[in-house]
């Protein structure tokens, strides 16, 4: 056996156990729970998606790109819509929120609204893209820990069916805006649950010392949602809401969510003797983005939703799932993330010897952390196949890293390619519709890849690649 068949072990992104990348039997076979369902490689090797080749792709858009499976994105729309409508049809029903900031542009925006499915915002940016596209206003939430005036003058103006209110600064905000406008703001309290998410802590949401929502503790949520039903001229009281986090695999740290949420929801109704109609549980649903990493499906995770809220109504008051309120989901990651990939060119490949002798092989490609900041920010792992020919060449763990002048730009930690990568080839690294343009950046003065969707044999641009003119054109100095 050589040296590089033992496979490799590596960090898991998240402070999880390391991962161990085992040998590959065929270096050039695809992982299907990494790629979105259009996504094939050709008996020649060359990657296909949505009929349309890597080759035509790179040729007619140039790289790097974005590459979104159409068919795809809806048909994971479809399903959180349809399961979720199914396993919450016993109780008050489901409603599915898009998570726009995962990644948002006036298409899939348009998408969103044809599957039927509603709009999470939490900017008044995003809110733009659902207006010009004339997405329903009572079909879009708006959240923020530090919505502007002008935000919310914007969201009310445009009548979106709620505000997830954040703090008590912002309660008194929204009611100078509705008694301004002349209308009824309606809002949800984002409470904060206690929960210690299992993922990186940067993007764990749910734990008390963190800057969004009411906490439970010290009955600061209880007293929010009171302050919001002492203006019943300028506030609805909906419901209440949390988030725990991003990226999490299992349900249990919602079901402690549910359940503290649950118990607040009946204690309002106790107390303050307002039945909210409605209960928000968030998104957070993990994908995979390595071979290791292994997501419920969505029609299980939906059963398993409604099994915990079925569970946590049970436990309070008479027990009665009469007055189960209507249960609303904000997925992002879990509907765009492993619709879309990204197609890089190889520039330089560079083996490097580092410690006893080891030689690591640095193969870079013609974007990184501009255009995916995630692994620079959450240690986040990604996988990356060869996408233009086939190779019969032996498999080899490289390192995939970026152009930036920054010797954490990595895009790739560890993955197996064939050992004749050369310049000129292209990669395609999947898993990179969620949180990857969203947080991209011009770092170095690069100008940002295009998306481009695909669908049926056609791609067309749907965030036409940015040129060096473009970003001279904002230096107005
Ligand atoms: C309030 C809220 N809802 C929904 C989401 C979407 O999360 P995800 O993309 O992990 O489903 C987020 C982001 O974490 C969020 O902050
Ligand atoms: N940006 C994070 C997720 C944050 C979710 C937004 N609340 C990520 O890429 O994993």
């Amino acid at each position: 056996m050589r040296a590089h068949e033992a496979g490799v072990l590596h960090a898991d992104g998240y402070g999880g156990p390391p991962i161990y990348l085992p040998f590959p039997d065929d270096v050039m076979a695809l992982t299907p729970a990494l790629w979105s369902r259009t996504v094939r490689r050709r008996d020649d090797g060359v990657l296909e998606v949505g009929g349309v080749s890597v080759l035509d792709l790179a040729r007619e858009h140039g790289t790097a790109a974005y590459i979104l499976d159409e068919a795809d994105f809806r048909a994971r729309a479809g399903a959180f819509r349809d399961e979720y409508a199914a396993a919450f049809a016993h109780l008050g029903g489901a409603d599915v929120y898009y998570a726009g900031k995962a990644f948002l542009c006036s298409a899939v925006a348009r998408w969103v609204m044809e599957e039927g499915l509603n709009l999470d915002v939490c900017t008044g940016g995003e809110l733009a893209v659902a207006q010009r596209v004339g997405f329903s206003g009572e079909r879009i939430a708006l959240h923020g820990n530090n919505k502007t005036l002008a935000e919310i003058r914007q969201a009310l103006s445009y009548g979106v069916g709620r505000i997830v209110v954040d703090s008590f600064a912002e309660i008194e905000r929204i009611v100078a805006v509705a008694t301004e406008l002349g209308v009824v703001a309606p809002v949800m309290l984002r409470v904060t649950v206690g929960v210690e998410a299992h993922t990186h802590e940067f993007i764990a949401t749910g734990h008390e010392d963190q800057k969004f929502g009411f906490s439970l503790a010290g009955d600061v949520a209880f007293n929010g949602v009171r302050e919001i039903l002492a203006h019943p001229g300028q506030l609805r009281f909906l419901g209440l809401h949390s988030h725990i986090g991003s990226q999490i695999f299992d349900t249990a740290g919602f079901e402690t969510a549910a359940r503290r949420l649950v118990r607040l929801h009946h204690r309002i109704a106790d107390e303050l003797g307002c039945a909210a109609p409605e209960i928000d549980l968030g998104g957070g649903y993990g994908i995979a983005y390595t071979s290791q990493h292994t997501p419920l499906s969505t029609a299980v995770l939906a059963e398993e939703m409604s099994h915990i809220v079925e569970q946590a109504f049970k436990t309070v008051g008479d027990g009665s799932l009469d007055d189960v309120p209507r249960v609303s989901i904000e997925p992002g990651r879990a509907i765009v993330g492993p619709a879309m990939f990204t197609l890089y060119e190889v520039g330089t490949v560079k083996p490097v010897t580092v410690a006893d002798g080891h030689v690591r092989t640095y193969v870079s490609v013609d974007g990184g952390m501009s255009d995916n900041a995630r692994p620079a920010l959450y240690d986040a792992d990604f996988s990356v196949t060869l996408a233009n020919r086939a190779s019969s060449a032996a498999p080899l763990v490289v390192r995939v890293v970026g152009r930036h002048c920054e010797a954490g730009d990595i895009v790739v930690q560890d993955e197996w390619l064939p050992a004749d990568v050369t310049p000129g080839d292209l990669l395609a690294v999947p898993g990179t519709g969620a949180y990857c343009r969203s947080l991209s950046s011009q770092y170095n003065h690069t100008p940002r890849p295009p998306v481009i969707a695909v669908r049926n044999g056609e791609s067309r641009v749907l965030i036409r690649r940015e040129t060096i003119d473009d970003l001279l054109g904002l230096d107005v100095g």
